[in-house]
């Protein structure tokens, strides 16, 4: 049944008085919270100096045992935020019961259970368990189930009964069912990135496990966003749980501002565009490019390629082991450029009125406004991997930008997709192509026949934007210097066929398929030996004509790169900044004027913890 968000309660449910917090409270420094000493060791070597607002607000209720609801923007911390305290109760309870022993005081049990709606965030999640237990020696076992493993290697990690299991709910369910998975002593559960999970299709697995929680488990219900999903959850899993919604000026108090662009664009300029952001590197760092479909990453990697820009492709169709590798690379600053589809997008759950936060979200549920199309295309999506996804939850660092080269269908997946941005306080910029109707002609290839609603969801999203306090500002390129470079562009495009697009996908495939088995034997016993293995080789499936990876003398003559990149309906302020690479900036000494240019650019500060 549909319903109105308004109606719903997000106070604590039967308690007497809200526990919902809008202020600041006392705690700015992780001494406050008493943590053990393994775990205070373990947050100062990764130099978290004081905790985020989430995390100054939940840790302290959460150590009193109360069940969690919180909302926080994407990467504000959530993860510590629930982490935390339930390792420091596993620790305290452990030594309570001697060391060593488990937090029942018996033999191993397993307390804790972490779902996460996809496999690259129960990788995520596991990760940072090491991380915070680096310290405890063998005090915190911890398993993720998610993993590509086979079953029998599944079932003995949990047989072994570890006091933590990260998993998706599709893989405790079975579990369960098979016995496997013992719920009885369970202490500790986090549904993490709960708007999400339910329309990954975990609903029937949600609630067996609801069923067979054991009386008293502490619930932690993280999310972005708080839809009627969430509600259901509460329903489902929470006792009176102490809600944390931040208001918009204690959210934005927190520096991860995302400077959001917008450009209207034609969709065969879009590419033109793209060639030059990237050649003239006018984004100074890392930049996930997100794309509608499978064969648009390899289109956009063929493309690039001719420039001689390399770039990796990200999406479900890829094995695993593949997808975490790419990242865990791209994290460690390997590679620069991540073309990624957005297939499990998070499409119907907003009509005009959704803010994204949920506070005035219409309640037109999340199969409420999917039309019979978008459902098939969600469950042929799925058919892939339906655990994928990279717009969600995924903590890629130190990302400059995010490009959305298609725009996504929902205003919710412009949040989720533009959080892998500015994470961790720090600044981000996000800019957009959108195609204008007027403009959606001939080129329409199938896979972005959603472009036809593209002005229709800039509208959605900037509402949303606003409603959160942030502005969507139009970009304009400088056309006229854009087009000299558009015969270079027509080019490139020629040479990138439909076939090369289709060999260039089998080939990935293929390799990755290879790469994968070769990840999976040696991941966990010998990381190192995967250090030169690329995911951004030459696909070599195009000739790569070696003019075009030069950007020649004229296209960047007196004045002509400046040019491109200003922004004349932005105020004169310049979001982009040439000159990341040696030829560009040398071209610049001469060509790119930077007086002025240098003071109102908002990346400057990249990179800059605020
Ligand atoms: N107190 C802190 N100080 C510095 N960095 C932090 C702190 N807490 C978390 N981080 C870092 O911030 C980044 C984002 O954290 P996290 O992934 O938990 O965000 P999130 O809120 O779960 O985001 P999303 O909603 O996208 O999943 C991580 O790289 C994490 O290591």
């Amino acid at each position: 049944m549909k319903r109105k968000l308004d109606d719903v309660d997000w106070s604590s449910k039967g308690a007497t008085k809200t526990t919902k917090v809008t202020t600041t409270a006392a705690a700015d420094s992780f001494d406050s919270f008493a943590l053990d000493p393994r775990l205070a060791q373990a947050i100062g070597k990764l130099n978290y100096v004081k905790p985020t607002p989430v995390q100054t607000h939940i840790i302290p209720p959460a150590l009193e045992g109360k069940d969690i609801l919180a909302r926080a923007k994407t990467g504000s911390g959530k993860t510590a935020a629930y982490l935390l305290p339930i390792l420091q109760r596993i620790l305290t309870a452990k030594d309570a019961a001697g060391t060593g022993g488990s937090s029942t005081g018996g033999d191993n049990a397993t307390t804790g259970l972490i779902l996460v709606p996809t496999r690259e965030l129960a990788d995520q999640v596991s990760k940072v368990i090491e991380g915070y237990t680096a310290f405890c020696g063998k005090q915190i076992r911890a398993v993720n189930i998610a993993r590509n493993i086979s079953d029998s290697i599944q079932q003995s990690l949990l047989l072994d009964r570890p006091d933590i299991v990260v998993s998706t709910p599709s893989r405790a369910a079975i579990h369960f069912n098979t016995e496997t998975l013992d719920l009885t002593p369970l202490k500790y559960l986090v549904i993490d990135e709960a708007d999400l999970i339910l329309s990954y299709g975990h609903e029937n697995d949600m609630q067996v496990l609801a069923g067979a929680l054991p009386k008293g488990v502490q619930t932690f219900l993280m999310s972005a966003t708080l839809t009627d999903d969430v509600e259901v959850l509460k329903e489902l899993f929470c006792r009176h749980p102490f809600v944390y919604r931040p208001d918009q000026r204690e959210e934005n108090g927190d520096g991860g501002a995302v400077s959001q662009f917008y450009i209207s664009t034609g969709e065969d300029t879009k590419f033109l565009l793209l060639y030059v952001i990237f050649k003239l590197k006018l984004i100074k760092g890392k930049s996930i490019v997100f794309v509608a479909g499978v064969d648009r990453c390899y289109r956009l990697r063929l493309f690039l390629e001719q420039f001689g820009i390399r770039a990796c492709v990200l999406n479900s169709e890829l094995p695993v082991n593949s997808r975490l590798h790419i990242v865990e690379e791209f994290n460690k600053n390997v590679y620069e450029i991540i073309i990624a589809t957005d297939e499990n997008e998070i499409i119907g759950e907003e009509e005009d009125g959704d803010d994204g936060n949920g506070a005035e979200e219409n309640g037109e549920g999340a199969e409420g406004t999917v039309t019979k199309k978008k459902k098939r295309k969600q469950k042929k999506h799925r058919r892939r991997d339906s655990e994928y996804g990279v717009s969600r939850g995924v903590d890629f660092q130190n990302v400059t930008c995010v490009l959305n080269f298609d725009l996504p269908l929902t205003a919710k997946s412009y949040m989720h997709r533009i959080g892998r941005t500015a994470r961790a306080g720090r600044s981000g910029m996000a800019l957009s192509f959108y195609v204008p109707a007027d403009q959606f002609g001939k080129h329409r290839p199938t896979s972005v026949a959603t472009a036809a609603n593209d002005e229709k969801t800039l509208e959605k999203i900037k509402r949303q934007q606003a409603k959160a306090g942030s502005e969507l500002k139009p970009y304009n390129f400088d056309m006229k210097q854009v087009e000299a470079f558009r015969y270079r562009m027509d080019d490139a495009l020629r040479a990138v066929t439909k076939v090369a697009v289709q060999n260039a996908r089998m080939q990935e495939l293929r390799q990755e398929l290879l790469a994968s088995e070769r990840l999976k034997r040696h991941f966990e016993e010998n990381p190192e030996d995967l250090r030169h293995l690329r995911h951004d080789r030459e696909t070599k499936v195009v000739r790569v004509q070696s003019h075009m990876k030069r950007v020649p003398e004229y296209l960047l003559a007196k004045g002509q790169a400046a040019s491109v990149v200003q922004n004349a309906a932005n105020g004169g302020s310049v979001p982009f900044k040439v000159g990341g690479g040696r030829r560009v900036q040398r071209k610049g000494k001469r060509g790119v004027k930077a007086g002025g240019r240098k003071k109102r650019d908002p990346l400057k500060s990249f990179g800059k913890k605020k």
